[in-house]
């Protein structure tokens, strides 16, 4: 599984400490930035980072900013994105099981590193459970493709 990575300067902390993690679990992921805490604007560095996995370049994204919802807000306006803002492992499993979420948003400014990692872990271990969700996910991507 490939992965990519991004933040804004106020996810940067949190995007190395979830770099760590990923180094010592072996997956492999790009960091597509930022690669300081100089002040950038979100929506630059999440809509790349989106396309990138709306191409099928990797397949999944992990995009934080400080509060998780901006990078949230612009991955979404990606065609083909579903992009979830989790700060608790239950929602992060189930914006898999349910939701297919291919890019997890967090904020650097919300949680701390030890429950990003869960829920990084929880997420990328989630599996899409089709059936009625298939149908509620195909709902989305039927609007998405009629605008
Ligand atoms: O979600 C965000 C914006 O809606 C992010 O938290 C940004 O990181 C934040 O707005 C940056 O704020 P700053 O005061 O410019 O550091």
């Amino acid at each position: 599984m490939t992965i990519a990575i991004a933040s804004d300067h106020g996810g940067y902390e949190l995007k190395k400490e979830i770099m760590k993690y990923l180094d010592k679990s072996k997956i492999d992921y790009k960091d597509m930035g930022v690669f300081s805490t100089e002040s950038v604007d979100y929506p630059d560095i999440a809509i790349p980072c989106a396309e990138a996995v709306a191409r099928g370049e990797f397949e999944k994204g992990i995009i934080i900013c400080g509060t998780g919802i901006g990078v949230c807000i612009a991955a979404n306006k990606v065609k083909g994105i579903r992009a979830a803002l989790c700060h608790d492992t239950f929602s992060a499993r189930m914006s898999r099981q349910h939701n297919n979420a291919n890019v997890l948003t967090m904020g650097g400014r919300v949680i701390g590193p030890g429950l990003a990692i869960d829920i990084v872990k929880e997420w990328l271990a989630g599996d899409f459970e089709g059936n009625r969700h298939e149908r509620r996910v195909e709902k989305i991507s039927e609007y998405e493709n009629s605008i």
